[in-house]
């Protein structure tokens, strides 16, 4: 199912589904017994004929079974499938999107309509042709081998009536052939549909059982009805935050401690604030409360003065843009991959190639032989089983497979590409960038800095780091956390002074620094 947004958009609900699927798995067990009750009332009829019903009925079922057992014969031979049809191919695409891989960047980039509207357009121009995987096609596809087998069986009925008639002659009419030969015909259409319907059975009732999760699933993060942003409480230099007594524990975390504790503080419209602190304390955390990816459980957090969950959820997050380490690439083309930062204008190629320049990508794009027009990762939709023997056949699928070779710090500068293309957009007041310099080259984490920085008019600006330097030296706020609590807060200067928690991480650093250049 493409979209996690129609339904479950927080990242506490774990299922997604669709009415669009509900109804075809609807239709789909409604065919099951429709089928199934046809072939009781075929065979039971059939059975009761005189001369020989319960023979035809038996030689009647002999071709579908048949032709059921070759076909898991040849399944287990060597075989590679692939798909050709683009739509086809897009259209798993956007369904892989939908899955709980994808859900932080649907969320947070607040894409899921998009996602569905492309899905949608991709399954109507794929007309009757199944979106199912080319596997599980596969499955229900027969072989020339099985087809002639299917023929001959087929004629079993015909041959047993001939027979039955050189014997008894006497027993011979025109209408109880016809009638014989008519129901045999019914019986073997009616047991072959239902085997094929069978392969399919698996795939339908796990898809159920996800359906039936799904309506137990409440989203914990509701929506409110203010609009962001506020005419008399915003201002234009960016989001302001104040967080009263926060705590908060992951639903289903297993640690005790909750990632938050009793934390007060707040940031003002236009401030860059750095956030810092050892691993696990909680620096993360804070800015998916800030995103409203989760609620708090206890204390409350204010935006422009009003509690955050008072907003409209999607007004919220237009006016927001996060960059992390975590984003992942979409299975969709680098265009889409960039321009997805800024839904409306996804097709804008002036803005995408702009933001590609902003984000440091642009020169890993010119070294693409279909440039932005790539796709890094395509989602899967070629099988190959058995092919050790056949090198061709496997080289053949190890193209297909193939993902562009680039390296992690390429990919991050795609991604902080998107983010730029999100500032383009024109609304955004608070931007985060959590840790996304881990994967990247001090020359390309200090350009992002920069661009990042000379974006801020208008913005608050917050940056997650364990990196001390350039960042902490401007910043406006400080925010050094420990065990989920904000142990100092301040700029760099006076939390040197105060010689704590800061001072000492910040001495590490300065001190390897010292030794390695002294
Ligand atoms: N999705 C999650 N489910 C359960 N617990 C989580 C989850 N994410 C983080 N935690 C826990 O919450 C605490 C705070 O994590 P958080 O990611 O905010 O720390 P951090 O300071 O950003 O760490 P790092 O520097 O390693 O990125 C940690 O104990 C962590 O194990």
């Amino acid at each position: 199912m493409p979209c996690a947004n129609d339904r479950s958009p927080d990242k506490n609900s774990k299922v997604e589904a669709n009415a669009n699927s509900l109804w075809n798995h609807f239709q789909f067990l409604c065919g099951l017994f429709r089928w199934g009750f046809r072939l009781a009332s075929q065979i039971i009829f059939t059975a009761q004929q005189p001369s020989g019903g319960i023979t035809l009925t038996l030689l009647a079922l002999v071709s579908p079974i048949l032709t059921t057992i070759l076909r898991q014969v040849s399944w287990n031979r060597p075989f590679l499938c692939y798909a050709s049809n683009l739509d086809y191919v897009r259209s798993r695409a956007l369904k892989a999107i939908g899955s709980e891989t994808y859900r932080e960047e649907i969320t947070s980039g607040n894409i899921g309509s998009w996602v569905l509207d492309e899905y949608k357009r991709a399954r109507h121009a794929l007309g009757t042709i199944s979106d199912h995987s080319p596997h599980s096609q596969m499955a229900t596809t027969t072989n020339p081998i099985s087809g002639i087998f299917h023929a001959l069986s087929a004629d079993l009925p015909t041959f047993y009536w001939a027979a039955s008639v050189v014997i008894d002659p006497s027993g011979f009419s025109i209408t109880s052939f016809a009638i014989l030969q008519q129901h045999a015909q019914a019986i073997r259409g009616t047991v072959s549909s239902l085997f094929n319907q069978f392969s399919r059975v698996a795939e339908t009732v796990n898809s159920l059982q996800n359906l039936y999760k799904l309506a137990d699933v409440t989203n914990k993060v509701v929506d409110g009805e203010e609009p962001y942003p506020n005419s008399t409480l915003s201002t234009d230099k960016g989001m302001t935050f104040e967080l009263r007594n926060v705590s908060f524990a992951y639903p289903g975390g297993k640690s005790k401690e909750n990632a938050i504790r009793n934390l007060s503080l707040k940031i003002l419209a236009g401030q860059l604030v750095v956030i810092v602190g050892a691993n696990g304390s909680g620096k993360s955390t804070i800015i998916k409360l800030l995103n409203r990816l989760y609620d708090v459980d206890s204390g409350e957090i204010l935006v422009d003065g009003i509690p955050i969950q008072n907003y409209r959820l999607s007004d919220l997050r237009k006016a927001q843009a996060l960059l992390t380490q975590d984003h992942k690439l979409f299975p969709l083309t680098l265009a889409e991959n960039i321009g997805l930062g800024n839904p409306e204008r996804v097709d804008d190629m002036q803005m995408v190639l702009q933001a590609a320049e902003a984000g440091g990508a642009a020169e890993l794009i010119k070294k693409l032989e279909d440039g932005v027009q790539t796709t890094l990762s395509p989602v899967q939709t070629a099988y190959g089983y058995g092919l050790e023997k056949y090198k061709t056949l496997k080289s053949m699928l190890e193209n297909m497979e193939r993902e562009a070779n680039v390296s992690g710090g390429e990919k991050q500068r795609l991604v902080a590409a998107r983010t730029f293309m999100r500032f383009l957009s024109g609304g955004i007041r608070f931007a985060v960038a959590d840790e996304p310099s881990s994967a990247l080259d001090p020359k390309a984490e200090y350009q992002l800095f920069q661009r990042l920085r000379e974006s801020g008019d208008g913005k608050t600006l917050v940056f997650v780091t364990h990196r001390f330097g350039h960042l902490t030296k401007h910043a406006d706020l400080i925010i050094c956390m420990k065990d989920g609590q904000a142990v100092e807060t301040g700029t760099h200067k006076e939390l040197l002074a105060l010689g704590g928690e800061y001072s000492e991480l910040y001495n590490v650093q300065a001190q390897a620094f010292s030794e390695d250049t002294g």
